[in-house]
């Protein structure tokens, strides 16, 4: 890093990025192209609690959209020449469509107020299918992994299962979401409260999160994340659902968050604890809050700017550069 044609410590985290990179590669002059991209949608049973400003179709629909090619996560993923995979976990209607990968493993989880929101089986054929999915982008060639989701009411399964990590009032962290109105947090923090209340997840175990509290897209990101840590490919993490997924991922194999980095910071309030528990600094904070990979998508290029830093500038030497400071 020292012998390249800049004043060290000059192009600041970027150095500290292409190092990092270059550890969990466990080469020199690591590249993170071309990345690969793995949207999961799943739907979630607390949705009749009325914790969402949209309504639990908008996943299904989404899903097409991502199949067209009109979402957010589509326009960054052309942008920077990712392969997009959309794969249906437990989208609650049928959806059909060719580039669809279907891998539905039940239509959308319980209402976790009322019962499990899976069953044990269910919970790990998602972490099952999620590591394949990762492992077939890998063996084709994928050298950055990058998660979305897609599932409305997950901002309030995530919340509730940071809360059951994080052991942190509720209040602190719970958010907006969609943008449901402000005399409707309280509500959602109620629901997530009693949800605690009646299924009492163990904290230290992300199975018996998963079952009584938990998403089946959650559950395939963690998944897929494990499978990238282990073939030491690098994990862009997105926004507040994403890293509550790593958070499953890092309770599951401590040793997988050592192959992520953060994106960006989201603007749900419960992220900030999420990345403290990571012990990980998002990259950017462009008050995103969204979904689907797409932040994650938008600070690809800066892992590109620092492993292409490392492989491509010339050293003092090769320059003919004077590297004596005076
Ligand atoms: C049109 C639309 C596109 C989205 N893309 C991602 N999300 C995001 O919003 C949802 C979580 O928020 P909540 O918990 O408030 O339902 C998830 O589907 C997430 O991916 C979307 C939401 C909508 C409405
Ligand atoms: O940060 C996120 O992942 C997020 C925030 C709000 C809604 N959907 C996703």
């Amino acid at each position: 890093m020292n012998t390249l044609t800049k004043p060290p410590g000059s192009l600041g985290r970027l150095e500290e990025l292409a190092i990092t990179i270059a550890e969990m590669t466990s080469d020199e002059f690591p590249t993170v192209t071309p990345p690969g991209v793995i949207v999961f949608a799943a739907d979630h049973g607390v949705t009749t609690e009325g914790v969402s400003a949209f309504p639990q179709e908008v996943t299904a629909q989404m899903v097409k959209n991502f199949l067209t090619g009109g979402a957010a996560i589509n326009v960054f993923s052309k942008q920077i020449s990712a392969q997009l995979k959309i794969v249906d976990i437990g989208v609650a209607t049928d959806i059909e469509g060719e580039d669809l990968i279907s891998k539905k493993i039940r239509n959308g989880t319980a209402n976790f107020c009322q019962e499990d929101a899976m069953t044990k089986e269910e919970a790990e054929k998602a972490i099952d299918i999620g590591f394949t999915q990762a492992e077939e982008f890998i063996k084709k060639g994928v050298k950055c992994l990058i998660l979305g989701e897609m599932g409305i009411g997950n901002t309030t399964t995530s919340s509730a299962i940071l809360a059951a990590i994080s052991g942190k009032d509720v209040q602190s962290l719970v958010g907006f979401g969609t943008g449901i109105p402000k005399e409707k947090i309280v509500h959602k923090q109620q629901v997530i409260e009693r949800a605690l209340k009646a299924r009492k997840p163990d904290p230290s175990d992300p199975i018996d999160i998963l079952v009584k509290i938990g998403g089946l897209e959650i559950a395939a990101m963690a998944g897929a994340m494990l499978a990238a840590a282990s073939r030491r490919v690098p994990i862009l993490v997105d926004g507040f659902i994403c890293t509550v997924a790593a958070l499953i991922a890092k309770l599951i194999d401590s040793r997988a968050a050592n192959y992520m980095i953060v994106s960006h910071r989201s603007v749900e309030p419960g992220h900030k604890t999420a990345v403290q528990l990571l012990e990980k600094e998002p990259l950017i904070d462009l008050g995103l809050r969204l979904g689907e990979g797409s932040g994650a998508a938008v600070a690809h290029p800066i892992l590109q700017s620092a492993t292409l830093m490392l492989k491509e500038m010339a050293t003092f030497t090769s320059a003919g550069v004077s590297d004596k400071k005076y």
